[in-house]
């Protein structure tokens, strides 16, 4: 009796005393929480304000929250502040007003606990991303973007894409490995210098993994909250996608390392090797050391394929979803312009302002980077009159802008005549149209995704009718939300045309 009315008053003397350390803890973090910050939901100690976007897409919730509390809020992952931004004005104002304060990129905890910034284009910050951004905006001008060479390249890979869709006999079939595939490939036309068949082993195994990481490490995700549980086996395999990237490209890297020929570049490999070599020898600082070729190397195959195979599936399922739109597109314009005997070129988008309206739209509606990846705050800074601390990270919520109804007539539905003139004969930009994001840290692929978006689109128009299996549903247009936006999976069938 007596001790169990001991254990009773220590059990509740404990309770208490952990109460009152919780109570402590919560108060102690809100004090320290810095005043004049944009307005946003009160966070909790630890995990922020994450329990929101549990089950829920992040920029859905972004863009809601917006609604409650102005263009410009805080919204703390973990204990992370981040900062939303969802007015054009106010991206403007920082992006490019503010662009030395505000284009460095946050480096996102999951890697820090893994492979940090080193030799990343993406993440690095200062004189070293400069020249590297530099180099490789000029590497892929140098290997065809916006030029013939690359065009015929990617016309050449169209002919794979419409075998696999022919062989496919009209019967239902899931688009998104087959379109996967077809769009890494002319990355690795470029970076690698080959491109690879599509029952490669080791190509799909890269591929699927880097689908599962990006599914892994949304902004909803554990991982964003408890980054070091990818050190533990639970996430271990997060980690080991960055190895076998690595793995991937070095394979290449050593190879290219054997037959390098300076003067005569194949392709990006050889060009940052001889950049390697350039800056060992000139005794000038080494930016691009050879143990990271890697990384940059992985982020445009891995950065740039994603990104432009979901834009391209979801202009496939809305294009199956709006048939007139699709009966448009060819009819109008394909038939008219490139006709059935050759393939689509580049300069047919300057006659084809409906298409080009089409895929723009696609971008605007169903945006593959709904929020452009978060820009780091290094020292302390006011924005639209709000203090933001060193340390926050922001975020442009792009989707917010491409569907803020002040400018578009009906944002939320499918509206091609978003961007064309009065007469329907030319193509206009709103300002607002930003899926690339803005300033000094905008996409480097622009062009390539916008090549190929045309090309591949325009390729599988002119050659199928696409529509819906008898009996499917129409697929949910939501999308299913990781780093990027991807459509849900859905079937379609291809059916020849005449
Ligand atoms: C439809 C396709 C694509 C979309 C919607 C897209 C979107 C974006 C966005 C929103 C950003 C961030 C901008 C910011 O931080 O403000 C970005 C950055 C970047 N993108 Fe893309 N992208 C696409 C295709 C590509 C391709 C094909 C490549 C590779 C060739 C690529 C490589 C990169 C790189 C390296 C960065 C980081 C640039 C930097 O931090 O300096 N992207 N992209």
């Amino acid at each position: 009796m007596v001790l169990a009315a001991l254990l009773s008053l220590v059990l509740s003397n404990l309770q208490v005393t952990l109460l009152f350390l919780i109570v402590f803890l919560v108060c102690f973090w809100w004090i320290r929480i810095p005043k004049n910050l944009p307005p946003g939901p009160f966070p909790l100690p630890i995990i922020g304000n994450s329990l929101k976007l549990f089950g829920k897409s992040n920029y859905e919730l972004f863009c809601h929250l917006a609604e409650e509390y102005g263009s410009i809020y805080t919204f703390y992952l973990g204990n992370i502040r981040g900062i939303i931004v969802s007015d054009l004005n106010i991206i403007k104002e920082a992006a490019v007003k503010q662009a030395d304060t505000f284009s460095n990129r946050f480096l996102p905890p999951i890697l820090e606990w893994t492979v940090q910034d080193h030799g990343s284009v993406f993440f690095q910050n200062g004189p070293v991303w400069k020249e590297r951004r530099k180099f490789f905006m000029q590497a892929l001008r140098n290997f065809g973007v916006g030029k013939k060479s690359l065009e015929y390249k990617i016309n050449e890979e169209a002919c794979y894409m419409i075998k696999l869709f022919e062989e496919q006999e009209e019967k239902p079939f899931d688009p998104s490995q087959f379109t996967n595939y077809v769009i890494a490939n002319v990355i690795c036309h470029i970076t690698f210098g080959k491109r690879f068949n599509y029952d490669d082993t080791d190509f799909q195994k890269i591929i699927q993994l880097l689908q599962t990481f990006n599914r892994s490490v949304s902004l909803g995700g554990v991982l964003q909250v408890f980054p070091w549980l990818v050190r533990t086996p639970f996430y271990r395999h997060v980690a080991d996608v960055m190895d076998a990237l690595k793995d991937f490209v070095t394979v290449y890297l050593n190879d290219h390392k054997e037959t390098l020929n300076e003067d005569n570049h194949r392709d990006i490999i050889d060009m940052y090797l001889s950049e390697i070599k350039r800056q060992q020898q000139s005794g000038e600082e080494v930016i691009f050391k050879p143990e990271e070729a890697w990384r940059s190397i992985g982020e445009l195959f891995s950065g740039g394929a994603d990104s432009t195979t979901n834009t391209l599936l979801f202009a496939i399922l809305l294009s199956v979803v709006n048939p007139d739109v699709q009966d448009k597109v060819v009819q109008e314009e394909i038939d008219r312009v490139i006709g059935s005997s050759r393939q689509p070129s580049y300069e047919d988008r300057l006659r084809m302002p409906y298409c080009e309206a089409v895929l723009m739209e696609v971008q605007r509606f169903k945006p593959v980077a709904p929020l452009a990846p978060p820009h780091g705050v290094f020292k302390d800074a006011f924005l639209a009159g709000y203090y933001i601390p060193k340390g926050s990270q922001v975020f442009f919520n792009l989707c917010a802008v491409l569907h803020d109804p002040k400018v578009w007539k009906n944002p939320k539905s499918f509206d091609p005549s978003n961007f064309l003139s009065e007469d329907g004969k030319s193509v206009i930009k709103p300002e607002n149209f930003i899926p690339f994001g803005i300033g000094r840290r905008i996409c480097i692929g622009e062009h390539l995704a916008k090549m190929e978006l045309f090309l591949f689109y325009t390729n599988l128009m002119q050659r199928f009718k696409f529509s819906l299996p008898e009996g499917d549903p129409t697929p949910s247009l939501v999308p299913v939300v990781g780093i990027l936006g991807k459509p849900v999976p859905f079937r379609i069938c291809a059916t020849p045309r005449g």
